[in-house]
């Protein structure tokens, strides 16, 4: 994420759409279809709990809250949550994973109540909550609403008119947090207005929602053209649409300027980077794909390197900017104890 306030002149946002249509298609099984072919399938419960198992060679099936799921053996011993298996005062395993026999089966079965007991033939006891089971099996996650997240190109961005969120509201309120971080989470860019427009003010943003990353630019940069650093960017030159640090081991995103020499492949391999390569900046560089923002003193703008990509039109006369980079697991966590999902 790169916190970043230009003090004036055009800075051009360019971005970078991803193309790509996600198809969810969903198949409800019709549980009926599933009872005929189903050998020993035990019934238990009241019916009101429409609750299902059965008991397979190589794992378990459980029908419940509409939901047909299927677990391994390994997994269900592994995910044990008992004392002597789980802390859970840290919400860690203690069990050794590598301990658990690959061909363990449970001895016995039962369903009390909404609770499953599987009881190994060693004789240790794993209980399930069917809500539990629910929530963190495979066919539960695949239905969980997980955080959209807008493809969008200039017109799409300009018409969706998103709103920034204040200063005073963003630093003082979890509403204005919370608005400011969905608008992020959705589109991937997200203003902050009337920002003192100092360093300090700058960091106490970027610091509302994230740790700041210290880097070889210092933890906040502070920039200007007057070459202090051998990089294009501390010039009046344009930068084409790019994200920083990709020289990195954990870069902010990927960028060409800074590409080092290609010397890992040979020369055919070589060929077909660059043909992705020249598809892709193609794609980059559409107009309808790139939006212009013209910052001012006290706009902050929020960008996330996975998504967006950056530059700038070359200038003159006196240009100031300061930013930082924010470790993403930090923002997405600030996200998630806002109750988004991130
Ligand atoms: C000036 N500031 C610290 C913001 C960025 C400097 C980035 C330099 C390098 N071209 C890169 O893209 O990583
Ligand atoms: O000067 C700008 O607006 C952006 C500069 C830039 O992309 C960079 O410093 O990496
Ligand atoms: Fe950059």
């Amino acid at each position: 994420m790169w916190c970043h306030r230009l003090s004036h002149l055009q800075s051009r946002l360019q971005n970078l759409l991803r193309r790509g249509v996600t198809c969810w298609a969903f198949q409800q099984l019709n549980f009926k279809s599933l009872f005929p072919l189903a050998i020993h399938l035990h019934h238990t419960a009241s019916e009101s709990l429409n609750c299902a198992w059965q008991q397979h060679e190589d794992h378990f099936e459980l029908q419940y809250a509409n939901t047909v799921m299927r677990f391994d053996y390994v997994w269900l011993r592994d995910h044990c949550r008992s004392a002597s298996c789980y802390n859970s005062k840290t919400h860690q395993r203690s069990l050794d994973t590598a301990s658990v026999d690959l061909c363990i089966k449970p001895k016995t079965i039962r369903l009390d109540e909404t609770t499953l007991f599987f009881t190994w033939p060693d004789g240790h006891v794993t209980k399930y909550d069917l809500d539990w089971l629910v929530r963190n099996s495979y066919e539960g996650q695949k239905q969980k609403v997980i955080q959209p997240r807008i493809l969008w190109n200039a017109e799409i961005y300009q018409r969706a008119q998103v709103p920034s969120v204040d200063f005073q509201s963003f630093l003082e309120t979890n509403e204005g947090l919370k608005n400011f971080l969905q608008n992020f989470l959705l589109y991937g860019i997200a203003f902050v207005e009337n920002v003192p427009p100092t360093q300090e003010h700058t960091e106490k943003l970027a610091e509302r929602i994230s740790l700041i990353r210290e880097t070889i630019y210092g933890r906040m940069w502070y920039f200007t053209s007057d070459f202090s650093r051998g990089d294009t960017a501390y010039t009046k030159l344009a930068l084409d649409r790019h994200t920083d640090t990709t020289y990195f081991q954990e870069p902010c995103g990927y960028n060409n300027y800074d590409r080092a020499v290609i010397n890992t492949v040979p020369y055919d391999v070589v060929h077909r980077w660059y043909t992705a390569h020249r598809t892709l900046t193609v794609e980059l560089r559409r107009p309808e794909n790139e939006f212009w923002v013209k910052l001012k003193p006290g706009r902050v703008l929020f960008i996330d390197n996975w998504r967006v990509l950056h530059g700038r039109e070359s200038f003159t006369g006196y240009r100031q900017l300061c930013g930082c980079y924010l470790t993403r697991d930090d923002v997405l966590n600030t996200a998630r104890l806002l109750g988004l999902q991130a």
